[in-house]
């Protein structure tokens, strides 16, 4: 038998393509299961990337999870679902593990049309209590899956950072006051991406800590008989231990939780033992706490600062990584440094991040000025209210915030924000499509959500010397809200001023001039405008090329000139449509420009959720680049290419 490089010895698992043929499986061989799953995630994740370390974590809980239930009739939802790798092995996704989160590959996420073992899509977080609740009143209504198969039991797995999250309360609220059959896994690694903030934090951590006083509150309830023999035991000796204690319940039990735990998730025959205890007994909501370790099993993992959330492809026995080589630095570094020179000038600068300060930059700014930056947990909702509390006691706010999970926090934008015209600072990262996370984490929305809000002013930086113009101009403007977008990446290289100066609001530029056609970009797209023009001067066309700076207020100057002046004009932007293109629509309309014949195209992103891929696999499929805009130029000017209209 031959046997790849690289790739574990597996006799257990390789008796295992879907979680029916677990349940031949005796207690130790799922126990050796779960050494192997580890080991199979390791290697794939070794050739793909990706998040590493919140699936390592639960590789015994998914083992036990599958082994006890009947999925996928009982359906198990994992929160976020970037730890679902090992439970995408074990469900009849092994053979096409290596191709997670490349294009026509696995998800890195579960979801629905990928296979029936993922009931609930995710890649957002603290959705999966909400979820597993709606499912289990449908079934106690009666109500079958959308394919007509029955559900069985609802098992939400949630992690101590989603937690933080006001949906996973407002969830546990609801499941509490309906009493419905429920399993919530509260799975506790101390560990969000950055270590976890909050009181709730610490609150997990002192029932963590303090645990035979849990097994004590459990008999003092009368609920131990609902533990397996081994707990009742320790909850005994528990008594003793705590007589003279007073003590009130668990925040889950006075939210209508029975109360599991602690237990460790690692430890396979507790795992079992309490999910089959569970799977007997339970007859309302339950929430059993796991404390396990993220990056388990893998020691680089373990002892990387983010305990190996997300990684590049690396070498499974160093655990180095390979990253690529980039000659500009990334847009949210230029953000991060530019902010850090704003706030030596201006100590009202203050700045608020959801749990993502590595995403953001904004570590380093908390690193420099601690007592001015705030990371607020998992609660884009909050941070959003939080950062218009600030502006209105006369701070200036920069909310760093990835295009994708402000949508969480877009009323607290519109009602506390907008509407009281406070001027909070969005700094809107990861705008446009971002390759392998896919359609869950591409931020193509906000152009819309943003500058249709009245007094909201909104820019999309071209590149890195913009993006840092952008943010002294946003530091500048105390008269309302205003948000700057900039991408997932590197810039383009371009040299940044070591004084960059604001920006004029509501002022475009001209980047080349030329004739017949002008290109209109919004954004990072303007360098392929100016390689789509270099490849049309060999057609003798020369657009004019102008870079607009501002979504919301637009440069009516500019553009009523460029229209007056070209046969047609093409906007150009990394968003859905109903971003700058329709602005740019509305204006020419209002303004009556169509009646006089100008060719008006606009270039967006096309109604579809895209799928992971690499970047440039996906501009192709948005027909985003230099290539798309030169035909789109050849095809309004109607020029034929090989006797053919363009
Ligand atoms: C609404 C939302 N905000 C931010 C994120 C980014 N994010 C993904 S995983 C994660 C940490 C989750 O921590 P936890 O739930 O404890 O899971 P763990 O990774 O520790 O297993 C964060 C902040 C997200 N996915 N969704
Ligand atoms: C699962 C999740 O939401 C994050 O881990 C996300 O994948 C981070 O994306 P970036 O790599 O763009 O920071
Ligand atoms: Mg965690």
């Amino acid at each position: 038998m031959t046997q790849t490089p690289n790739r574990p010895v597996t006799p257990v698992l390789d008796r295992v393509k879907i979680p029916a043929d677990m349940k031949r499986l005796s207690d130790a061989e799922l126990r050796r299961l779960a050494d192997e799953l580890r080991a199979e995630t390791i290697s794939a994740v070794s050739e793909t990337g990706g998040h590493l370390g919140a699936g390592l974590g639960v590789v015994e809980m998914t083992v036990a999870l599958h082994a006890v239930f009947d999925t996928p009739r009982d359906r198990v939802i994992w929160d976020v679902s970037h730890q679902s790798y090992p439970h995408k092995i074990l469900t009849g996704r092994r053979d096409r593990i290596r191709t997670l989160r490349q294009k026509d590959g696995l998800s890195g996420f579960t979801k629905r049309s990928e296979s029936p073992y993922d009931p609930f899509g995710a890649a957002h977080s603290s959705t999966s209590i909400s979820a597993a609740l709606g499912l289990s009143v449908a079934r106690d209504l009666g109500g079958r899956g959308l394919e007509g198969e029955s559900v069985g039991d609802c098992i939400a797995v949630i992690g101590d950072g989603a937690m933080s999250a006001g949906m996973a309360y407002e969830a546990m609220n609801n499941a509490g006051h309906l009493g419905k059959r429920l399993i919530v896994i509260l799975n506790d690694n101390e560990m969000s991406i950055a270590p976890p903030v909050g009181a709730m934090s610490s609150y997990l951590s002192r029932l963590y800590a303090g645990a035979p006083f849990q097994e004590f509150k459990a008999l003092a309830k009368g609920a131990v008989s609902f533990l397996p023999p081994p707990f009742q035991e320790g909850a005994k000796r528990a008594k003793d231990v705590f007589k003279h204690m007073t003590i009130g319940g668990t925040l889950f039990e006075e939210l209508g939780f029975s109360y599991i735990g602690p237990i460790d998730g690692h430890d396979m025959e507790q795992m079992l033992s309490v999910l089959r205890t569970v799977k007997a007994r339970a007859d309302g909501p339950v929430l059993i706490h796991a404390i396990t370790r993220k990056g388990k099993g893998y020691g680089p993992a373990e002892e990387a600062s983010d305990k190996g959330h997300a990684t590049a492809k690396f070498d499974v026995v160093s655990g180095k990584q390979s990253k690529a080589k980039s000659n500009a630095p990334s847009y949210t570094s230029v953000f991060s440094e530019s902010l850090i020179k704003a706030a030596e000038k201006d100590d009202k600068i203050v700045a608020v991040t959801a749990a993502m300060p590595d995403g953001t930059g904004l570590a380093r700014f908390m690193d420099r000025y601690a007592s001015r930056c705030f990371d607020v947990g998992i609660a884009e909702q909050h941070a959003v209210t939080f950062a218009a509390g600030l502006a209105a006691g006369g701070m200036k706010p920069f909310c760093a915030i990835y295009s994708t999970f402000l949508q969480r926090g877009y009323d607290q934008v519109v009602h506390d924000v907008a509407i009281q015209r406070l001027p909070v600072r969005f700094a809107i990262d990861r705008a446009g499509l971002v390759g392998a996370d896919g359609a869950t984490h591409a931020g193509s929305f906000d152009v819309g959500f943003m500058a249709n809000l009245p007094g909201m002013v909104v820019m999309a930086a071209a590149d890195e010397a913009e993006l840092a113009r952008m943010v002294v101009t946003a530091a500048a403007h105390d008269e309302g809200p205003i948000a700057f977008r900039f991408p997932r990446g590197e810039g383009v290289g371009v040299e940044i001023p070591p004084e960059a100066q604001p920006l004029e609001i509501g002022k475009g530029r001209i980047v080349q001039e030329g004739s017949r056609v002008a290109l209109l970009s919004f954004g990072t797209r303007l360098s392929e405008a100016v390689k789509a023009a270099e490849a049309l001067s060999a057609r003798g066309i020369t657009p004019t090329i102008a870079d607009a700076r501002f979504a919301k207020p637009l440069d009516r100057e500019m553009i009523l000139k460029l229209a007056a002046d070209h046969e047609a004009l093409i906007t150009l932007e990394e968003g859905a449509v109903g971003g700058f293109g329709s602005h740019v629509a509305q204006l020419l309309s209002d303004e009556g420009v169509f009646d006089h014949g100008l060719k008006f195209r606009s270039m967006v992103l096309p109604d579809i959720f895209i799928d992971q891929a690499s970047p440039a696999d996906m501009y192709e499929t948005a027909r985003l680049s230099a290539r798309h805009i030169e035909e789109k130029v050849l095809s309004v000017l109607g020029v034929e290419v090989m006797g053919k209209r363009a």
